[in-house]
């Protein structure tokens, strides 16, 4: 039941998790060109972390099909699916989010993201390493995100059903992750940053330079075209003042020409559109049939009266380049009102070479130059497009996002970008664009990246190998103290065990404990020696306890209790050792009237001489003389020979009959007798005291009976009473 509400709990912190990296991933945060950084796969580990590797993946695909959305590219749930997975069960081995991150896209992402990639993705093969090592790095990013956020935020730390640890984590290899977590999201956040900072500012000394660049060359284009019919117009001028003599006329366009060698020839034409001179003379024959009266420039200039500037075109019969017809009527000088005719210069366009030049030389940049229908009258030459043709290009708008605008000339269906561009239209409509290959920028980003993550790797290790260090400056000496004090003997206790790298706190830890365990120790010994002379003193009393239990107290013989306890074990020795036994039971005689008449403390005294004379009589080890109760004695006798046991008790009887005694108080001596019930058997007979006791008794009340002082012994077995 707890199972499956736990189950539940997982499967909705997944979703819910996977929903909003759904979210996040549908706005990846833009880096440069097409790359982009996802933050939504952040929630995948998290929950990875926490819950497994199968919730993981079901986060995974939640969060993946936001970047399916934006990228529509299946590939993602492959890649992130399988992160998802393999961080899921490295977390179920203990291993730290970071670290197997950096596994995976070491020894499986990257090498699986490149192989797939250069069979699905429209990228140029140089470009592929690139996109991967981002993967890479943004997975670093999210996943040390995600241990960050887990670390930090309490509600995760007691997330009732996360995955627990199998073993205890060292505080060293606690410490050492933390730290190289903490610098790893340091480094990279650096990294990426300045790389951030300076690819945008690449980018916008790109911009600013070609938009400076483009400028001054319109200005410079304006300025050349302009300046050239401000040299048509003064020499309309000149012209409408000067003789009509041709000779002047074709002197005065000679120097003309000489000074503005921008125009491929110079021609002017008398009244009825023939050429009356020219310059480079060599190009024309003056003849009669030399008219230009089908000409744009003669009959704009001629008979609209004005400059005129024609469209480009390629110069017929004066070499392949592109040029203009300035073109401007000359005036009669006597009146101004009537066409002479008209001086024409066909402006070579080629002058843009010139300016191309310079960029051949110093950079990467190349000029094209349209004019206002969009046909190329300049481009340089390595751009291999045709002069006069249509400037065919596509703005590129696609995935690679920058600051620059960007076109294609050759390949404009080409997702990659070719061109850093900028245009700026001339005073004449025509335009002129700037353009400089893409790539150049793409490979220094490219080579930021990859040395930010070889960097970065290094940091990483470099970071870890540190804080492993450090850390180890806390918890070797810690566990040195440990077990240092873990065993509780004088002799471990040493000065010399830590090191003189130990933290001073360790160091005045180890100090104190020190002296708290000497000082403990000292106690202890104090301790045990009084438990020692307690103990002494214990037994001492113990033993006399014991004593006064066991014995009466008047005759310092064993009491009642202790003979019967003793019975069962001396019947079980005579048993092993197939030896008869024999009780018996003394009754004093008349015991009465020796206290009525010498007094109790006589009968005391009387009592105290029975027993000694008992100890005498029966003095081995291993009979058992007991005081049975009042004037009563009871004999327990092993290994007893049947036939001399009687004799031995007769001895006793007459003994104690010739024993004098003295009453303590009146000092009259007096003498007494004893009864004596005996029995003498196998241990077999029986177990039990009682059964003994019964014999002997029955035997004492015979004694009594046929006249007291004298022994009655029963022999139970045949054996015995045989011996
Ligand atoms: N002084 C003294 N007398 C005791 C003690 N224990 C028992 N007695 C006395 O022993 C006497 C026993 O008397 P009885 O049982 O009549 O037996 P008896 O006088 O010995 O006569 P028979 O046994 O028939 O020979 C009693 O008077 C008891 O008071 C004791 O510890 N000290």
């Amino acid at each position: 039941m707890i199972n499956k509400l736990t189950n539940y709990k997982n499967l909705f912190f997944a979703t819910f998790l996977g929903m909003l990296g759904l979210i996040i991933n549908l706005y990846p945060l833009p880096f440069f060109a097409n790359v982009q950084f996802v933050l939504g796969n952040t929630f995948t580990v998290i929950v990875a972390i926490l819950c497994g590797p199968w919730y993981a993946l079901l986060t995974s695909i939640l969060a993946s099909s936001g970047l399916m959305m934006i990228w529509e590219s299946y590939h993602v749930y492959l890649f992130f699916g399988l992160e998802a997975i393999f961080i899921g069960f490295c977390r179920r081995r203990d291993i730290y989010a970071l670290y197997s991150s950096v596994m995976f896209w070491l020894f499986i992402g990257m090498p699986l993201f490149y192989f797939v990639g250069n069979i699905l993705f429209n990228l140029p093969a140089d470009h592929l390493p690139f996109v991967t090592i981002k993967q890479a790095i943004n997975s670093l990013i999210y996943t040390s995100i995600a241990s960050l956020l887990i670390l930090m935020i309490p509600k995760l730390w007691l997330f009732e059903t996360k995955i627990k640890d199998k073993k205890r984590r060292t505080l060293s290899k606690q410490m050492t992750y933390f730290i190289t977590l903490m610098i790893t999201l340091t480094s990279l956040f650096s990294t990426l940053y300045f790389n951030y900072t300076s690819l945008i500012t690449q980018q916008n000394l790109i911009k600013q330079n070609q938009n400076e660049t483009v400028f001054h060359l319109s200005n410079s284009g304006d300025q050349y075209v302009n300046h050239h019919i401000k040299a048509i117009e003064n020499a309309a001028q000149t012209f409408s003042l000067s003789d009509p003599n041709k000779q002047k006329q074709q002197h005065a366009l000679n120097s003309l020409h000489q000074n503005y060698p921008g125009f491929i020839t110079m021609l002017l034409t008398d009244n009825n559109s023939k050429v009356i001179a020219g310059s480079p003379l060599t190009k024309f024959q003056l003849t009669d049939d030399m008219k230009v009266n089908d000409r744009d420039y003669f009959i704009e200039a001629f008979y609209n009266q004005k400059v005129f500037i024609s469209s480009v075109f390629l110069g017929r019969g004066f070499g392949n380049d592109a040029i203009i017809a300035i073109s401007a009527p000359y005036f009669n000088s006597n009146n101004p009102m009537e066409p002479q005719g008209i001086i024409e210069g066909s402006l070579n366009l080629q002058h843009f070479t010139t300016i191309d030049y310079d960029f051949k030389q110093t950079n990467t940049q190349s000029i094209v130059l349209t004019d206002e229908k969009g046909s190329i009258i300049y481009a340089s030459d390595r751009l291999n497009l045709e002069v006069m043709s249509p400037f065919d290009y596509s703005i590129h708008a696609g995935a690679y996002k920058t600051k620059l605008n960007l076109l294609n000339i050759h390949d404009t269906d080409s997702l990659i970008p070719e061109f850093i561009y900028a245009s700026h239209k001339m005073n004449n409509g025509w335009i002129i664009y700037l353009v400089e290959p893409f790539l150049p920028l793409l490979k220094l980003a490219e080579k930021q990246m990859f040395t930010s993550f070889v960097l970065l790797l290094f940091a990483l290790l470099l970071s870890f190998f540190i804080s492993h260090k450090i850390s180890k400056l806390l918890t070797v000496p810690l566990e040195m103290v440990a077990n240092q004090f873990g065993q509780f003997s004088e002799k471990q206790i040493s000065t010399q065990v830590l090191d003189e790298n130990s933290p001073k706190e360790v160091y005045s830890l180890y100090n104190r404990l020190l002296k708290s365990k000497q000082q403990l120790i000292a106690h202890q010994l104090e301790l045990e020696e009084t438990v020692a002379i307690r103990t002494h003193e214990l037994e001492s009393a113990n033993k006399k306890l014991k004593a006064l239990v066991d014995k009466d107290p008047l005759t310092q013989l064993y009491n009642r209790r202790y003979a019967e306890q003793k019975f069962a074990e001396i019947r079980d020795y005579c048993k092993r050792s197939e030896q008869a036994l024999t009780v018996a039971i003394l009754d004093l005689d008349f015991f009465k009237q020796v206290n009525d008449t010498y007094g109790h403390l006589a009968g005391d005294e009387c009592l105290r001489q029975v027993a000694d004379l008992l100890r005498q009589f029966y003095k081995r080890d291993v009979d058992v003389v007991a005081r049975y109760g009042g004037e009563e004695f009871i004999l327990i006798l092993p290994l007893s020979n049947a036939l001399s046991i009687e004799q031995h008790l007769n001895q006793f009887r007459l003994a104690l009959a010739q024993m004098t005694i003295v009453a303590p108080k009146t000092k009259k001596e007096f003498s007494l007798t004893t009864s004596i019930g005996a029995i003498t058997a196998n241990a077999d007979f029986n177990k039990d005291i009682d059964h003994w006791i019964k014999v002997a008794d029955d035997n004492l009340y015979q004694a009594k009976a046929q006249g007291r002082n004298q022994v009655r012994l029963t022999i139970i077995n045949s054996d015995l009473s045989a011996e």
